[in-house]
């Protein structure tokens, strides 16, 4: 696409965006005049959708309508709220309804399909991580390692970045699975990078581990609602991800997990259990032995809150109006404005950390700072701009095709400027 670095492309961008529209869907944060902010923040915190409110109040009136009778008597009835949510979120990863179910968190859903898919032996005992994953995810990996009696050191093989480089290489993931493949376990990568924003070929990691018999999952938290990674069709083992970032589900809200078809109908795979697990034909016998659902459900372990879920719905309501394929098509065209902008300011403070090519990035940009100088995002901050800093030296700016415009971008661009020269 051929961009213009004016207000006038920017705003004729907009005027043919066939999602437009949304933008009014969304509440955008205020300055102290009253006027809204450039939120450009959607890869940590989605904003809100103005129907969120009359979803969670339909609950909250059902709550108060029918008391214990909601579960079957709400309109969205509380025993299989969460059920609703499978098809619609089937769509956002790449699944069949089946593989996924909501329920808890990222970091939790993390530990539970480690409890199923993490096995090692005394041989084949080993994970792969990106080097710079987030440190949730290398936490939760490396207290299983330590709860399997494997120190870390022994257990863990980081995929980096060559020297003076900042992005991982393909190439290199592919040695690394060639060097260690007799005692890797398991590879659980997260499919767009926290950091650099790098988005990695998620078909080419599944189809080398597949080739080794070496299991795969990957956190989405930064890919779901953002890319679509084909869960299903790739033959990932298992997935997490969050519903508060691209998938506007509000603050802590509850996460996502897929277990791919092949592994949802074991009754011996190890895991974890629930009674919200257990065959709901039979759950409520209560004197039975654990029957696992044989769905992703089966995973579970409590009931879900039922507020949380009425954020999600709303959410995916939106998306699903929207289409996946159209949110991905504009945000390659506004991501790809925002590179264009930043790269007519020839500024030598600032550099694009993320890879140019579109297929290998979602729609956030890093911006690495030349001597990891934090005052530029300190005063873009003051100027009105929704951004964030991660240490030690990244600016992150996501424009989310949902609800940003090219106008958004235009305008945070003139914001750099200014504080660039300030
Ligand atoms: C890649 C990644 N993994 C894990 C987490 C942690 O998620 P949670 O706090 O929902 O467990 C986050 C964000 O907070 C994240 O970006
Ligand atoms: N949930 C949060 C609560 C407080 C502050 C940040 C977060 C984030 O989600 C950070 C995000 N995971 C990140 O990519 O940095």
């Amino acid at each position: 696409m051929q961009y213009i670095n004016t207000k006038a492309f920017a705003e004729q961008q907009d005027r043919n965006d066939p999602l437009n529209s949304f933008r009014d869907q969304f509440h955008f944060p205020v300055d102290q005049k009253g006027n809204p902010k450039i939120y450009l923040c959607g890869n940590s915190l989605g904003l809100q959708p103005k129907q969120t409110s009359a979803y969670v109040q339909q609950e909250l009136e059902d709550w108060a309508k029918f008391g214990v009778e909601g579960h079957t008597d709400a309109q969205s009835p509380w025993l299989t709220s969460h059920e609703d949510l499978a098809k619609p979120m089937a769509e956002i990863i790449g699944s069949q309804p089946e593989e996924v179910v909501i329920m808890n968190t990222l970091t939790v859903n993390l530990h539970l399909m480690m409890v199923s898919f993490y096995k090692p032996t005394n041989t084949k005992f080993k994970i792969l991580i990106e080097s710079d994953a987030f440190p949730s995810d290398k936490y939760a990996i490396g207290s299983q390692l330590k709860f399997h009696n494997i120190d870390p050191k022994e257990g863990l093989i980081l995929w980096k970045p060559r020297k003076g480089e900042h992005l991982c290489r393909h190439e290199d993931f592919e040695s690394l699975i060639d060097l260690h493949k007799d005692e890797l376990s398991l590879v659980m990568i997260g499919s767009t990078n926290y950091y650099s924003g790098q988005a990695f070929d998620l078909e080419r990691i599944a189809k080398r581990c597949q080739e080794e018999n070496i299991t795969v999952g990957f956190d989405l938290a930064h890919g779901a609602g953002n890319i679509q990674p084909n869960l299903h069709d790739i033959g990932a083992d298992f997935a997490v991800w969050c519903t508060y970032k691209y998938l506007n589900s509000g603050p802590g809200s509850i996460g996502g997990c897929f277990v791919h078809e092949k592994h949802i109908k074991s009754t011996t795979i190890d895991r974890f259990v629930g009674w919200w697990g257990h065959n709901k034909d039979s759950r409520f016998n209560m004197r039975v032995g654990f029957d696992p659902t044989p769905t992703a459900d089966g995973w579970q372990l409590s009931n879900p809150p039922i507020l949380s879920l009425a954020g999600t719905r709303s959410s995916l309501d939106l998306f699903e109006k929207a289409g996946f394929d159209n949110l991905r098509e504009k945000s390659i065209k506004l991501t790809g404005f925002l590179e264009f902008l930043i790269d007519e300011l020839k500024d030598s403070s600032i550099s694009i950390l993320t890879p140019r090519n579109a297929s290998e990035r979602g729609c956030q940009l890093s911006i690495q700072m030349k001597n990891a100088d934090r005052s530029l995002f300190e005063k873009l901050t003051a100027k009105g701009v929704v951004a964030d800093w991660r240490e030690p030296d990244v600016i992150r700016i996501a424009p989310a095709p949902l609800y940003n415009s090219f106008t958004d971008v235009y305008e945070f661009i003139q914001q750099l400027k200014h504080c660039l020269h300030d």
